[in-house]
């Protein structure tokens, strides 16, 4: 016998409508990016306001001040802009690098964990 049920509510103990809605990690070797590399990122950036390095870039930003890193913030989002505009799939890849990296370098700036960041898209998650 078959039966065909129509969902009503939730289903799981979360509130979610289903328990499989979480991706599992299944140690794909296959995967050509690492899966915390903001994270990662983001402690090299804090390691290099702790123990600034000769050459980093990191900290030729921390040393121009917040003006410098607010500029380069609002260059790579134009660069992002006219990579989508020229339907540029690799240049939209590599200036939202670009972003990422200089936002996390201003989150370090003004003393914010990126786990501010992360509650407040968790909070705005329809199915948390
Ligand atoms: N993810 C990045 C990263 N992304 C981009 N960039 C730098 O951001 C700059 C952006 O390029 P632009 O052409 O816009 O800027 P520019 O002409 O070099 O410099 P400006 O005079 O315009 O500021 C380049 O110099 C990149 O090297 C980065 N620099 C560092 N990181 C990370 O930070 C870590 C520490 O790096 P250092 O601080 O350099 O040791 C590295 O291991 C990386 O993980």
């Amino acid at each position: 016998m078959l039966l065909q049920v129509e969902q009503v509510g939730v289903a799981c103990h979360t509130g979610a409508r289903s328990c499989f809605y979480r991706s599992v990690d299944l140690g794909d070797d296959s995967l050509n990016y690492r899966r915390e590399v903001i994270h990662e990122v983001y402690r090299s950036i804090l390691d290099r306001k702790e123990n600034p390095k000769d050459g980093s870039y990191t900290n030729y930003l921390f040393d121009e001040g917040v003006d410098k890193i607010l500029k380069k913030i609002g260059e790579e989002s134009s660069e992002i802009i006219i990579g989508a505009k020229n339907d540029d799939h690799e240049n939209i890849a590599m200036e939202t690098a670009d972003l990422v990296y200089h936002i996390l370098v201003l989150l370090a700036e003004k003393n914010m964990p990126i786990e501010r960041v992360k509650e407040v898209l968790t909070e705005r998650m329809k199915e948390k």
